[in-house]
């Protein structure tokens, strides 16, 4: 049996500290009035169920016996009037707890969601998708279950028991301990399906994560499925995900098919003994609604026990997502948690790489002693192959990476000396692949900034070009642009994310490859534009098409990590050197 669950992974128990408990308790502060109150009102419930079988047997042996008719038809209206009182609270219960679990999953999931968003760069760049949608939906929805299944039926069940085993003590004690007798066989039998139950639910959830992972890489990538004709092969892999996740599934469910019977086995047990010994005592004066009521008890007994090990399984699940949801809640914010309380002045806009080494892991340096000036108001270009680390310093003036050695610095100050917020904020920059939202043009370029007025975006966007393709759109700048901005042409997406840009009229704009998809004679009505605006603003642009940048004021040709060759156009291209290589192989 313990190579039933192969993976090592999940033969790990999840330790239940006090940190995650004060955790857990800590999530459940808003609700805890309710928490009290969802318990008295599942005791009620549950009494009203426990006292039935008492009503039972005073009718068989007080009334029925003695045929008094008019005490059986008042008894029958209490059994009637406890089974109303039963489902009223039980329907109570179940809105009420439901009611607790989703308001405290409410604030967790975005809680959790606003965390993964605040992530270093770095770090969300490496995680699949996939994962950390799972820890947004499946994991809270399994931290949900705590607290509508498991915290407080775990202390109702367990009060029941306590209950009952003291109501089966006062009806009939014998009977009671031969009842109590198959304690010890309910409790192995339960402890051993815990074991597996865990183990069989945590291989479910790491084969929905990647099944979760999967669908989404390759519906966003269904371009290249199709492209490159991969329906075979993808088909496959899923095929075998899925079979993977298939026989997590039966696996679970052969745990939980398993458990059942094995409980009302236990019980048989239980109500055999009660029969037999209940029959030998008959003898000696039994009374008859004693032993009915008695085996409806031992029936009932039983529920909470087995209740309490099925919902041992979700606590366990609960636990193992709220501990991934506490470990990713408890690692450090990223700076940009921290709110930025300084006004954002404005910057003059000079940008300064000194002696920069930047490797993305170990030593594999990407960046080799990169110095770069540049004065306000000027437009650099940045160019040379590809690979060579221009994209690189674009990530690193935007604090996505900091790097190892070196310094950077935006009008002198250090930029680790600046919070993040007025980085963002001052630096605009179009990066290589153009991320659009669902929504409108307008939506896509002011991102819902309230303070870019419609007047903005449309100047904005005047500047990129791409005005005159929007005015020739029905609904203009309210047109919807479909996922990812499938409704628009990859130069019009690319003049978009410029306007973005712009929009939100950055001290210093970057372009890493703006206008790489965009028509010659569009691209002139660009660069004019922003010959314009540089006079107020720096402009730090990397291009593979060198015509972009022939009219920069300096331009940093980049070789294997380090700044090769530095100057204007046609300085460079006197030098003769890798620039004019450049240059004359376009
Ligand atoms: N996130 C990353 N993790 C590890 N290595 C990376 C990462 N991003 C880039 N690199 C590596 O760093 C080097 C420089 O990449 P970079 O994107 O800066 O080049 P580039 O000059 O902008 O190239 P291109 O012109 O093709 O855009 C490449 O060798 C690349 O493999």
């Amino acid at each position: 049996m313990a190579r039933y669950f192969q993976t090592k992974d999940y033969e790990r128990t999840v330790p239940v500290s006090m940190k995650l408990l004060k955790f857990l308790w800590g999530m459940s502060q808003p609700m805890r009035l309710y928490m009290w109150v969802a318990l008295v009102v599942m005791l009620l419930a549950t009494g009203f169920d426990l006292i039935r079988p008492y009503l039972m047997k005073v009718a068989i042996d007080s009334h029925m016996q003695t045929g008094n008719i008019e005490g059986l038809a008042q008894l029958a209206a209490l059994y009637a009037a406890s089974i109303g009182a039963t489902a009223m609270f039980s329907y109570i219960q179940t809105v009420l707890l439901q009611y607790i679990g989703q308001t405290i999953i409410l604030g967790a999931r975005q809680k959790i969601f606003r965390h993964l968003l605040y992530r270093p760069y770095a770090e969300l760049e490496g995680q699949p998708v996939g994962r950390m949608v799972t820890r947004v939906t499946n994991d809270t929805d399994a931290l949900k279950e705590l607290y509508t299944d498991v915290i407080v039926s775990f202390a109702s069940n367990i009060l029941t028991l306590i209950g009952i085993m003291l109501v089966m003590l006062a009806l009939d004690w014998r009977l009671a301990l031969v009842s109590y007798a198959m304690l010890p066989l309910m409790v192995a039998s339960t402890l051993l399906y815990q074991r597996y139950a865990r183990l069989a639910y945590r291989l479910v959830r790491e084969k929905t994560a990647l099944v979760n992972s999967f669908v989404q890489e390759n519906l966003n990538g269904a371009p290249i499925v199709k492209a490159f004709a991969r329906f075979q092969i993808t088909g496959e892999e899923f095929r075998k995900l899925s079979d993977q996740y298939l026989a997590a599934g039966l696996k679970e469910m052969r745990t939980f098919a398993i458990f059942r019977p094995l409980v009302d086995l236990i019980y048989t047990l239980a109500v055999a003994m009660v029969l037999w010994l209940g029959g030998w005592d008959g003898k000696t004066g039994l009374e008859i609604g004693v032993l009915v009521a008695f085996l409806r008890y031992v029936e009932k007994f039983f529920w909470p026990i087995r209740d309490l090990a099925e919902k041992f399984g979700s606590l366990q699940s609960a636990l193992a997502a709220a501990e991934r949801v506490y470990d990713l809640l408890a690692e450090e914010p990223s700076p940009e948690m921290t709110p930025c309380t300084e006004p954002l002045g404005t910057f003059r806009g000079s940008v300064s790489f000194e002696d920069v080494w930047f490797a993305y892991q170990n030593e594999d340096w990407v960046l080799r002693g990169v110095t770069i000036n540049i004065e306000p108001g000027e437009f650099a270009g940045v160019v040379g192959l590809s690979g060579s680390g221009k994209t690189t310093l674009v990530n690193l003036l935007l604090r996505f990476y900091e790097p190892q050695r070196g310094v950077i610095r935006l009008d002198g100050i250090d930029i680790r000396d600046l919070p993040l917020p007025v980085i963002r904020r001052k630096v605009g920059v179009v990066f290589q692949d153009v991320h659009l939202f669902q929504g409108s043009i307008a939506d896509n370029i002011s991102l819902y900034h309230q303070e870019i007025s419609r007047s903005s975006v449309e100047s904005a966007s005047r500047i990129a070009s791409l005005h005159a393709t929007v005015a020739q759109m029905p609904q203009g700048y309210d047109t919807l642009i479909g996922y990812q901005g499938a409704l628009l042409s990859a130069g019009q997406r690319q003049l978009l994310s410029l306007a973005r840009a712009l929009a939100s009229q950055p001290d210093i704009l970057v372009l890493d490859e703006a206008t790489s998809n965009i028509d010659s004679q569009t691209e002139q009505h660009v660069q004019e534009a922003l010959a314009a605006i540089s006079e107020q603003r720096t402009i730090l642009a990397v291009a593979h098409r060198l015509s972009t940048i022939q009219q920069a004021d300096k331009i940093f040709v980049m070789s294997r990590g380090r700044v090769a060759e530095a100057g204007r156009h046609a300085d460079l291209l006197a030098k003769r050197g890798l620039y004019f290589r450049l240059y004359s192989s376009q």
